[in-house]
């Protein structure tokens, strides 16, 4: 056991799918302390963040949607380690959201998909001039960091590949962070996959997916029913490889995310991708 100060922590998205199970997950773990739980959504302000979560007993953290004031207040301790806000808010505000933190010292855990690659570089040279740790991590379950992993290792070998994601039908953005990180992955080895046979027609718009990075497709599917899900199918001739991962719990997020808010105290820029960490 040491005696360090635990770390301060926010919540923003704090009455989100997501959010719940990060405020469960940081009120659970010694070395870290709930100090603020931030959330727009307006049937859910001064609810207490625990009892949201399902926690049995109330956390005295109400949830509140006064970002730039919780900011100042945890900036302003002196004493312990310096805070951090892990996000899990919306596409539309994630870019904001960041800046803030960063303006106030808070170090920002995100898990907030939907940043175009133009902001993730903005953000970074913010980070960057400001010294401040920063990460920004597409998917925090280890499942779809050895997928990733296992897709870049067989793309050495097929030239042929597509993904499919597949998601609940309340994600706001397609295609998923995800899909688009593990694109961009296989992008990076320097190939382009996928080389035409036949000039091809799309009789409805969009059936043949969209175009990410070095010619690989992504197709999303949205259902109830389903959580977060995603295929990298590779071809050959004769031959199929598919990679699958599934999650049936968001609490699969919550190692990753812990790691994340541990580490990211010691960073002095931003990152992006949680292999980066392990
Ligand atoms: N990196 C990862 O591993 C994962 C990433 N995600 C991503 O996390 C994000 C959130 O997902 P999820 O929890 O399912 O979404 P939810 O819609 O369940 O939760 C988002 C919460 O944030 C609130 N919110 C929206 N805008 C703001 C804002 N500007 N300030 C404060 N609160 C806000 C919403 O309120 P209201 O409902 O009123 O709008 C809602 O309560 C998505 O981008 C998703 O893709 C999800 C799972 C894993
Ligand atoms: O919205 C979700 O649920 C998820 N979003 C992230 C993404 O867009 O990749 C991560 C995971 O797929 C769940």
């Amino acid at each position: 056991m040491t005696n360090q100060a635990p770390i301060p922590v926010i919540v923003n998205g704090a009455a989100g799918k997501m959010g719940r199970e990060v405020v469960k997950a940081v009120a659970q773990a010694p070395d870290l302390n709930l100090v603020g739980a931030i959330d727009s959504s307006p049937q859910h302000q001064e609810k207490d963040a625990g009892e949201l979560a399902g926690l049995s007993e109330p956390l005295e953290v109400p949830i509140t949607n006064q970002l730039e004031p919780m900011l100042g207040y945890v900036a302003g301790e002196r004493q312990g380690p310096p805070g951090v806000i892990v996000d899990f808010t919306h596409p539309d505000s994630v870019y904001d959201n960041i800046r803030s933190a960063i303006a106030y010292g808070i170090r920002p855990v995100v898990g907030t998909t939907g940043l175009s690659p133009e902001q993730i570089e903005d953000l970074a040279d913010f980070a960057e001039k400001a010294s401040t740790g920063c990460l920004i991590i597409p998917n925090f379950s280890i499942g779809m960091v050895l997928l990733q992993q296992a897709a870049v290792a067989a793309s050495q070998y097929f030239d042929h590949v597509e993904i499919i994601e597949l998601h609940h039908n309340q994600k706001a953005d397609a295609p998923s962070g995800t899909a688009i990180q593990t694109a961009q992955l296989l992008g990076e080895l320097g190939k382009t996959f996928n080389p035409a046979l036949v000039q091809e027609t799309e009789k409805l718009a969009g059936a043949r997916g969209s175009q990410a990075d070095e010619g690989i497709r992504i197709h999303s599917v949205r259902l109830p029913g389903l959580i977060a899900h995603q295929e990298v199918i590779f071809g050959a001739p004769g031959q199929i490889y598919t990679l699958r991962h599934d999650t049936s719990d968001r609490a699969c997020y919550m190692p990753g995310v812990l790691l994340a808010i541990r580490k990211v105290l010691a960073l002095k820029s931003l990152i992006y991708g949680l292999e980066k960490i392990l």
